[in-house]
């Protein structure tokens, strides 16, 4: 896969070199390409804003600087290419947008700042026959797409073969059965008084097992009730239902 991010802050991205993003790049399992939005800018100011017609607060970036940016980095032809533009208007990024975007080819990222980008630029690329995402990572609102960017290509990066460790990681993280992840303990067995439940080092994987559904039903019942009623109608056995 190859991602890569317009910004008028390349700097920000630079947390995509480092640790378990930056050893997958340097292993060849993925290629980022991070490209200063100024540089499509032609006048001595490198202006990427303008005001906003209807009036209104803030400012709105440029239609032209960002066309000549995804004309030369996302060119309209036969690749397939995703454009995601992160904005707190977008659809919710959830690990199924992470799962599906994993399975591309390429992806670029356009990284708004000001009040976002004139909506030619998202109407012209659709147009060129590209595909364009608008998503959200929450419903809080941040100064950029930078942080989103950050956010979505880490979780869809992990999802690539080869990039974690243990490929059951990502199989069992949260969400991945619909459900929260119950609680981790490592050693010691004791801590401050506090002990690892005995089932876990019990060694009876069928217990285990068990113990961790029950842990992870309770949790996602009290922490995301929305979760359970979104599950697919067999999803809960009678055990879980117990529960
Ligand atoms: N994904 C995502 C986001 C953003 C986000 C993303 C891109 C941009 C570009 C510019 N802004 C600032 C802004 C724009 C419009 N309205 C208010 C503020 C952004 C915010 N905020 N919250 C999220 N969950």
């Amino acid at each position: 896969m190859r991602i890569d991010v317009v910004t008028i802050f390349p700097a920000y991205l630079d947390p995509l070199r480092e640790a378990l993003l930056g050893r997958a790049v340097e292993r060849g399992l993925l290629e980022i390409a991070v490209h200063d939005l100024r540089r499509w800018t032609h006048d001595v100011h490198q202006a990427v804003d303008d005001a906003p017609y209807g009036g209104g607060p803030g400012m709105v970036m440029r239609p032209q600087v960002w066309g000549e940016a995804l004309d030369e980095v996302l060119p309209a032809g036969p690749q397939p290419a995703r454009l995601v533009v992160p904005t707190p208007a977008g659809r919710p990024f959830t690990q199924t947008t992470a799962r599906a975007w994993a399975d591309e080819q390429r992806l670029v990222f356009a990284c708004g700042r000001y009040e976002g980008i004139d909506e030619r630029v998202l109407l012209d690329a659709r147009a060129r026959g590209i595909e364009v995402d608008e998503v959200s990572i929450g419903d809080y609102v941040l100064v950029g797409g930078e942080v989103a960017v950050l956010v979505m290509v880490e979780a869809v990066a992990r999802l690539l073969p080869g990039v974690l460790g243990n490929p059951r990681s990502a199989a069992e993280d949260s969400f991945s059965d619909g459900l929260l992840e119950g609680p981790s303990y490592t050693r010691p067995e004791t801590w401050r008084e506090l002990a690892v439940p005995d089932v876990l080092r019990g060694g009876n994987h069928a217990a285990i097992a068990r113990w961790r559904r029950d842990r992870a039903l309770e949790r996602t019942r009290d922490r995301r009730p929305d979760l359970l009623d979104a599950l697919p109608p067999d999803a809960l056995d009678a055990a879980d239902r117990a529960v």
